[in-house]
């Protein structure tokens, strides 16, 4: 990591195969930063969430997310980039077969956590930090919508990340349920933590004012006014 920076694109094209979807990307995120993406569909929001969280490699410019050179990412050191990334998408993705203490330990065992004191303690840590300590027994059908969604943050949360990028997280959700959600994300950016969040919903956008950033045009926009 350079300083505070987070992520750093410096003229980076992105394709989808032969598509150019983006165009020399500017976009610095720091320590702590709040950022909304906004775009209308297919405007290039989660292609831009891909290249980050290197699922997407990148053909020009440069790029740097949690310290790793987007650019000359190998394949072997993915999993290292995922580690400092908390990803919360808007299908809750929980393994329904399992409670919720089995779905945090699932990842971190597949993460390299060993320590079955120390796993017991952070799944317990990142539940409490979401406000959700009590479930931890429970299986994911026996929470609400809400609820399931801090899961995924709590998850996420898992390695401690330097950013959580998340993409349409309240889209599943009714609007009091989205507050209290985008409540959580502001909370844990001001703990230091940068967020990253890709949403269509300009009423919580408005609820929640900070940066905007957007994809229109094949151009991710800066400072953008709604
Ligand atoms: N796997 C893929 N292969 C080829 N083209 C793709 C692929 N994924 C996305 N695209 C194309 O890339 C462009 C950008 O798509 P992307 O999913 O990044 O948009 P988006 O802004 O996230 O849209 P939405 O708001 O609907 O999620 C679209 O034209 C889409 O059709």
């Amino acid at each position: 990591m350079i300083g505070n920076s987070i992520i750093k694109l410096n003229g980076v094209d992105i394709f989808q195969q032969a598509h150019l979807v983006l165009s020399n990307v500017n976009l610095h995120v720091d320590k702590g930063d709040f950022v909304w993406l906004i775009g209308q569909t297919g405007s290039g929001k989660s292609s831009l969430l891909k290249v980050i969280y290197g699922d997407l490699g990148i053909k020009a410019g440069t790029g740097h997310a949690c310290g790793y050179e987007l650019s000359k990412l190998p394949t072997r050191d993915v999993p290292y980039l995922r580690r400092k990334l908390g990803i919360v998408f808007q299908d809750f993705q929980l393994l329904t077969d399992r409670s919720i203490e089995q779905n945090l330990i699932f990842v971190m065992r597949a993460t390299g956590w060993t320590d079955k004191k120390l796993i017991n303690d952070r799944a317990l840590d990142v539940l409490e930090k979401v406000g959700l300590r009590s479930k931890l027994k429970k299986m994911p059908h026996e929470l609400s919508g809400g609820e399931q969604q801090r899961v995924v943050i709590a998850r996420a949360l898992l390695n401690d990340p330097e950013i959580i990028l998340a993409d349409e997280p309240t889209g599943n959700l009714d609007p009091e349920t989205s507050e209290e959600i985008v409540l959580l994300l502001k909370q844990i950016s001001q703990m230091g933590t940068a967020v990253l969040i890709a949403t269509h919903d300009y009423h919580i956008i408005r609820t929640f004012p900070s940066r905007i950033i957007k994809c229109e045009n094949g151009k991710v926009l800066e400072d953008v006014v709604i």
